[in-house]
């Protein structure tokens, strides 16, 4: 599991450390990883960090001091260093004087020039947009040049993901003590290239953000015993299609399939395109342990969604189920409940704008958890998924050529499948969503659903493997 904390959460583990160690120890701790990680790069990129043109964008904290020290060491190995700061009367003095001790200078703009930059504008404590003077220094980086963020990218919300204006591109970020939020969540995490973690000692309550990794999606996977039978490894029914839409049906059947349940029943208008495609599904009412309704519905379906709401079944909403959903109702369940909207359907749901939503989506997902009392799956570019009070599970295997017509039928009827296996709301759509986007990555692009459906049986065998 990947986890990941808050700046608060951080701030706090931090201190309690401070207070054990010499003054200044754990900024050294993650200058060396820093410096590490960068002499690796520049090996990898030019042979070694000898000779190597290193350029220093630094702001007034002890960011810009990591950025420093680490340029101290580089400097100490042979790189010319340069340190560009956002504001020559706040630097941190202790890092400027070692970087001179070492060899490197300061320098009033940004060297264009250069075989590496380091962003150390902002760490944890930014706040909001890039105020001008820090924006200008990231517009003036060369392009071409490798850009490592300094533990995370400046301009990013540590703890959403959220850029507001501008904000650096990275393509590795060293990150130290833990994992930010906005490191996994887009649209920070696609801001920060490859995440490299480096340790400082941190010692860490329980996570606010998490992502699942091969071996815990394995471990949550209902794999059939040798007493299994078809009921009870679980009956999933869909309710998905219309006259207008009866690929949506097929396609819901065609990932509820290949999600571990032991039958797929289907009960709606588009059962002979479901049967020519898919004769293992049953057709027509009957007891499930799951539902899926939606996908494909229709408008003016909203008593079928209600009826299913009201039995003691799991059930997943998507799509066109998730018109008018009444709170109490959902409320008042006991049985899981996943919601799968994207982010239009979300902004819906929530009355506010889809922009709104794609901006801040860790508090979308959260704010929709709570309302609703269910799991929710916020689709996206870094699919979330949120439950009560737990951990929000970033989903780290997506591609954007899932962006594609049907691939939402897939996943609800995936996600609809795991419930029927037993998996609660939060550990159903997060396990679909990781095996979804494992198989799209697998099929590649440009990708149709359906192969997205039929890729599932790899994906799931590929998690048993790290
Ligand atoms: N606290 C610790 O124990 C450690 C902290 N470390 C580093 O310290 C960083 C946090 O340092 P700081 O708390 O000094 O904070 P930062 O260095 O992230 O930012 C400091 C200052 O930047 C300015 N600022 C904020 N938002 C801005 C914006 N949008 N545009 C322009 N300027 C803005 C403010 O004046 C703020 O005080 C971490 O990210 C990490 O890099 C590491 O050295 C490891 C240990
Ligand atoms: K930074």
């Amino acid at each position: 599991m990947r986890t990941a904390y808050s700046v608060e959460t951080v701030r706090g583990a931090e201190r309690e450390l401070m207070a054990r160690l010499p003054e200044g120890a754990l900024m050294q701790r993650a200058a060396a990883g820093l410096a590490a990680a960068c002499a690796g790069l520049l090996r990898r990129t030019r042979g070694g960090v000898y000779g190597a043109r290193v350029v220093l964008l630094v702001g007034p904290g002890d960011n810009g001091g990591d950025a420093l020290y680490a340029g101290a060491r580089l400097a100490r190995r042979g790189a010319g260093v340069t340190a560009v700061p956002m504001d020559p009367e706040r630097i941190h003095p202790g890092a400027l004087a070692a970087l001179r001790a070492a060899g490197g200078h300061l320098a009033p703009s940004v060297p264009q020039q250069a075989d590496l930059v380091l962003d150390g504008l902002l760490g944890i404590g930014g706040r909001g947009g890039l105020r001008p003077a820090a924006a200008a220094l990231v517009e003036r980086i060369p392009s071409g040049v490798p850009v490592v963020a300094v533990d995370l990218p400046s301009g990013v919300d540590a703890d959403t993901g959220e850029v507001a204006g501008s904000a650096v591109t990275a393509d590795v970020t060293v990150t130290f003590g833990a994992y930010k939020p906005g490191l996994l969540i887009d649209p920070g995490a696609s801001r920060a290239g490859a995440v490299h973690l480096v340790d400082i000692g941190l010692e860490l309550p329980s996570p606010e953000v998490e992502a699942l990794q091969h071996a815990d999606v394995a471990g949550l996977l209902p794999e059939p015993t040798a007493s299994s039978d078809k009921y009870r490894r679980g009956v999933v029914g869909i309710v998905a299609g219309s006259a207008q839409y009866p690929g949506a049906a097929v396609l819901a059947v065609a990932g509820a399939l290949r999600g571990g349940a032991g039958a797929v029943r289907y009960v709606g208008p588009a059962a002979d395109a479901v049967l020519a495609r898919y004769p293992e599904t049953l057709i027509g009412p009957g007891r499930v342990q799951a539902w899926v309704v939606g996908p494909g519905l229709g408008a003016g379906r909203a008593g079928e969604v209600a009826e299913l709401l009201a039995g003691d079944a799991a059930v997943l909403v998507d799509a066109d189920g998730l018109r008018g959903l009444d709170e109490t109702a959902l409320r008042a369940r006991t049985a899981p409940t996943l919601l799968t909207p994207h982010a239009g359907e979300a902004a819906a749901l929530l009355g506010v704008s889809r922009e709104s939503v794609e901006a801040g989506r860790l508090d979308a997902v959260r704010v929709l958890a709570q309302r609703y009392g269910a799991s929710v799956l916020l689709k996206g570019s870094t699919t979330l998924v949120a439950s009560g009070g737990e951990a929000v599970r970033v989903n780290p295997t997506g591609t954007p050529w899932l962006a594609t017509a049907g691939s939402g039928d897939v996943l609800s009827g995936l996600g609809g499948s795991l419930l029927a296996g037993g998996l609660s709301g939060a550990d159903a759509g997060a396990v679909g969503a990781y095996l979804h986007g494992l198989a799209a990555r697998r099929v590649g692009g440009p990708l149709l659903a359906h192969q997205v459906a039929e890729a599932l049986p790899a994906a799931w065998r590929d998690t048993r493997h790290p």
